[in-house]
C-alpha cells in the first residue's frame, strides 16, 4: 500500500516538477504521470480564477492556498485536453487500437472542461496526501440545470466522480470507477458553491474504496453524500 501511495504521489509531483523544473522520473512511474499531464504540449491549467469566479469560490480558494503554504495541502492542476487517449500506456489497458487512435478522439477533452468560463463545471480540487483526502471547491454553472434552479443530478454525480477519481488515483495510479451511490439529500441552487469533501477510506489489493460528502461553503447544508469503488487497472488485462 505504502508503495502505491507514493508512486501515486509522486507522479502528481512529476506534474508539478515538471513546471517547476524538478527532476525527471523513473521510468516505473513514467505511466501515472502521464494520466495527469499532457505529453506533447504544456497546457492551460484550468483549476485557477477567472472572473467567472463569485466571491466564494475565490475567497475557499484563497483559504486553501494558504494552506498549501505548509505543504499539507496541494493544489492539483487541471487540463482540458490529456495525452491519455493517445498514450502509448493507455495502450496497454486498451488493446484494442481502433479505439485508442479513432479520427473522433483528436477532438477529445475532459467531459468537465469542455464549457466556456462560468457556463458548465468551475472547479478546483486541493489534495492532503497525509490525510488521503481531497477536497473539491465546485461551482456549478446554468448550463448545468435539471430542475429549474438547481443543479441536474448528473452534474453532481460527474462531480463527485471526478472528485473521486483524484483522490483515488493519487493513491492508485490508472484507476477507473467501478461502482458510485449517491445519495442526493438536498437540491443545490444553481451557480452556487458547494464543497466536496472526499476520503480515502480503505485500500484493498486493486481496489479503492472512497467516500465524500458534498456541502455548502458555510457547511450548514449537506446535499449529497456518496461511496465509491475504484480499480488500479491491471495492464496485464485489456480493459476493453
Ligand atoms: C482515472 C485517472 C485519471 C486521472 C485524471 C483525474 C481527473 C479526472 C477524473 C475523472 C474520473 C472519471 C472516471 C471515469 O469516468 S471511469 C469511466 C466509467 N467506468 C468504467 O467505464 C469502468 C468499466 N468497468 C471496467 O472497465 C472494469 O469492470 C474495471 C476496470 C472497473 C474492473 O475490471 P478488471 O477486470 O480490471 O477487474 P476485475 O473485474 O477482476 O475486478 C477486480 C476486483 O474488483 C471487484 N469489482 C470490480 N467491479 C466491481 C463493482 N462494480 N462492485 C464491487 N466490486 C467490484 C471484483 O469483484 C474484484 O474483486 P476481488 O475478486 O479481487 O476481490
Amino acid at each position: 500500500m505504502l508503495r502505491s501511495c507514493t508512486a501515486g504521489l509522486r507522479s502528481l509531483w512529476a506534474l508539478r516538477g515538471r513546471r517547476e523544473g524538478a527532476p525527471r522520473l523513473s521510468a516505473d512511474l513514467q505511466p501515472a504521470r502521464r494520466l495527469f499531464s499532457t505529453e506533447k504540449a504544456v497546457h492551460k491549467d484550468w483549476a485557477l480564477p477567472n472572473p467567472s469566479w463569485s466571491k466564494d469560490l475565490k475567497l475557499l480558494f484563497d483559504q486553501f492556498m494558504k494552506k498549501c503554504e505548509d505543504g499539507s495541502w496541494e493544489r492539483l492542476p487541471s487540463c482540458k485536453h490529456t495525452c491519455t487517449y493517445k498514450s502509448e500506456d493507455f495502450k496497454t489497458y486498451f488493446l484494442d487500437p481502433q479505439l485508442v487512435e479513432g479520427e473522433g478522439l483528436s477532438q477529445a477533452q475532459l467531459f468537465t472542461r469542455g464549457f466556456e468560463d462560468g457556463l458548465g463545471f468551475e472547479y478546483v480540487i486541493f489534495n492532503n496526501n497525509d490525510e488521503k483526502r481531497t477536497v473539491c471547491l465546485f461551482q456549478g454553472g446554468p448550463y448545468l440545470q435539471g430542475i429549474p434552479g438547481f443543479l441536474h443530478g448528473g452534474a453532481i454525480a460527474t462531480m463527485i466522480d471526478v472528485a473521486f477519481g483524484s483522490c483515488a488515483a493519487i493513491s492508485g495510479g490508472a484507476v477507473m470507477t467501478a461502482n458510485l451511490n449517491i445519495n442526493f439529500k438536498r437540491p443545490v441552487p444553481l451557480c452556487s458553491v458547494v464543497v466536496i469533501h472526499s476520503q480515502l477510506d480503505k485500500l484493498e489489493g486493486r481496489k479503492l474504496f472512497v467516500s465524500c460528502n458534498v456541502r455548502s461553503v458555510d457547511e450548514k447544508t449537506l446535499y449529497s453524500e456518496a461511496t465509491g469503488l475504484f480499480i488500479k487497472l491491471d495492464p496485464k488485462k485489456s480493459s476493453t
